[in-house]
């Protein structure tokens, strides 16, 4: 049976990191590290979402500011919000919760938040700075991705890695941080041919296609590390039940490692939102 890497417990430990870095910059400066949430319509998962990382947020001794904005919002009004946290000092961290509305661009909306302010990394600023391997504010879930696996090995270092998903948010810079810490990488997506035999070359396969249970134990090498970055929603006996991207209990018998969906990614990109803004906070000291 394969290592369960707990995103719950390791999120734990990132969070502990956070709480003694806001005590110090309290203590130090008496800055209050402070995100902002902003959240358009009524999506019942991202209200969760965003429940939750307030939450932490406040756990972790920070400031957080939630704004919430009705579904008709205009690219206007939320532009002009934007503005005004990037002006506001006492603000060090803004995310604008994505999916939005169709009829806003999110583009626009993440052009127009300060980069030094974006927690989230999803600036084309930022994006440009992990490709060239500069230090900047790296996108929570494959920056969680990567603690995973450093608890699983020591040396990434020519390991042969398959990232499944090739979107902004989390196939592309994990593409890019894997090949930081020296991992031969390939990208995966769903016009990728033969992706079972791909998958089952690699010593690390991170599953972020969003369909769900796609990765099955037929595509993983006997002893390979697994990352499951998909949440999807189904419906079980009635009740509401998140599932991976990943086929679990197959999955779990072929694996060496093996992070579950929930307590896994998840709990690992709330604490990396958190840790982002503290980061943020200590670079925006006058
Ligand atoms: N600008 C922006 N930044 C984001 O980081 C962002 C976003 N938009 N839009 C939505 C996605 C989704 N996301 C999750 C974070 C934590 C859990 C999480 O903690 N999940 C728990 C379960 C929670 C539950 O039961 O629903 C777990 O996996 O254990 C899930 C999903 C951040 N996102």
């Amino acid at each position: 049976m394969a290592q369960l890497i707990d995103g719950k417990q390791l999120s734990n430990q990132v969070l502990q990191k956070v709480a003694s870095e806001v005590e110090y910059l309290k203590g130090e400066y008496g800055v209050v590290p402070t995100l902002a949430v902003v959240l358009v319509g009524e999506d019942p998962a991202s209200q969760v979402y965003v429940r939750n990382k307030v939450k932490r947020a406040k756990e972790a001794g920070m400031g957080s500011i939630e704004y919430r904005l009705d579904t008709e919002t205009t690219q206007g009004d939320l532009n002009q919000l934007v503005a005004q946290l990037n002006n506001d000092p006492q603000v060090h961290g803004i995310l604008v919760q994505l999916p939005l509305p169709p009829h806003l661009d999110e583009d626009e909306v993440i052009a127009s938040i300060d980069p030094a302010k974006d927690v989230d990394g999803f600036h084309p600023l930022n994006v440009g700075a992990l490709a060239a391997g500069q230090a900047s504010l790296v996108p929570c879930t494959p920056q969680g991705c990567m603690i995973m696996l450093r608890q699983v090995h020591q040396d990434l270092s020519g390991k042969h890695a398959v990232v499944v998903g090739r979107s902004n948010i989390v196939g592309k810079p994990m593409m890019a941080l894997l090949l930081q810490a020296d991992c031969t990488v390939t990208m995966a997506h769903s016009r990728t041919r033969d992706i079972e035999s791909l998958c089952r070359n690699a010593d690390i396969v991170v599953a972020a296609a969003g369909r769900k249970e796609l990765v099955n134990a037929d595509w993983i090498k006997p002893g390979a590390t697994v990352i499951d970055v998909g949440i999807n929603a189904i419906e079980a006996d009635g009740k509401r039940k998140l599932v991976g991207d990943v086929a679990f209990a197959p999955v779990s018998e072929t694996a060496g490692a093996i992070s579950p969906v929930p307590g896994g990614v998840g709990p690992m990109t709330i604490a990396c939102l958190l840790l982002n803004t503290t980061r943020a906070a200590r670079r925006q000291l006058a």
